[in-house]
């Protein structure tokens, strides 16, 4: 997979290089490549952001930059591209839709600051490629190199080969539809707090509907709204005695 991220700080996607993204990239998994916005101005100020049409707060990043840098990025790379936008106002990602993005052979990512970018860039785009714009939860950040961070891990650990245990992203939250219940290593008590007996006792059987039992539990808690959407059949009779 071939990832390309447009920004106007590309020093803050230095992480993508560290760690497991980064022998992802250095096996030639992942092939991720940051350009800096700036590259594509004309100006001695390097301009990338003009006042708002109808007034408001900030600054909003003007699009004759963007459609330049991104004509150049996607005409570099044959492969066909999802651009994936960043924003406040987008649709939230899932893990649903970072299964969908590790099947792409291409993403490209607009990294907006200020209050955004002009619409017409993604309009633009919208006309001959698929375009997505996304929200990584319900709070807003500075811009949207954080949220491209957030995406590119939740895919890149979906690819085969990147995670070191592939059994890890199968057995994910979410991907039974609840949260996932609570893990205990070594000692078997720490600070007087014991390792709840089940998990030693080597019953496969009990372990597992203990492991359900927590799950459930855990996500009526603290997420009704993933019990809600569970399919009909999602929960066995042992689920419904809990
Ligand atoms: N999940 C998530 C994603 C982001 C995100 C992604 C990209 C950008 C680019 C610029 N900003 C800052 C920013 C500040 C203010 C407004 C204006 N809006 C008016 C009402 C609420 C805010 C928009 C945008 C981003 C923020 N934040 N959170």
């Amino acid at each position: 997979m071939r990832i390309d991220v447009v920004t106007i700080f590309p020093g803050y996607l230095a992480p993508l290089r560290e760690a497991l993204l980064g022998r992802a990239v250095g096996t030639g998994l992942l092939d991720i490549a940051v350009h800096d916005l700036r590259d594509w101005t004309h100006d001695v100020h390097q301009a990338v952001d003009d006042a708002p049409y109808g007034g408001g707060p900030g600054m909003v990043m003007r699009p004759h930059v963007w459609g330049e840098a991104l004509d150049d990025v996607l005409a570099a790379d044959p492969r066909p591209a999802r651009l994936v936008v960043p924003t406040p106002a987008g649709r939230p990602f899932t893990q649903a839709a970072a299964h969908a993005y590790a099947a792409q052979e291409r993403l490209v990512f607009a990294c907006g600051r200020y209050e955004g970018i002009d619409q017409r860039v993604v309009d633009h785009y919208a006309a001959s490629m698929p375009v997505d714009e996304i929200s990584i939860g319900d709070y807003v950040l500075v811009g949207g190199e954080v949220a491209v961070l957030v995406v590119v891990e939740a895919v890149a650990r979906l690819l085969p080969g990147v995670l070191g245990n592939p059994r890890s992203a199968a057995e994910d939250s979410f991907s039974d539809g609840l949260l996932e219940g609570p893990a205990y290593t070594r000692p078997e008590v720490w600070r007087g707090h014991a390792v709840p007996e089940v998990l030693r006792s080597g019953n496969h059987g009990a372990i597992a509907r203990w492991r359900r039992d927590r799950a459930l539990e855990r996500t009526a808690e603290r997420r009704p709204d993933l019990i809600a959407a569970l399919p009909p059949d999602a929960l066995d009779e042992a689920d419904r005695a809990l």
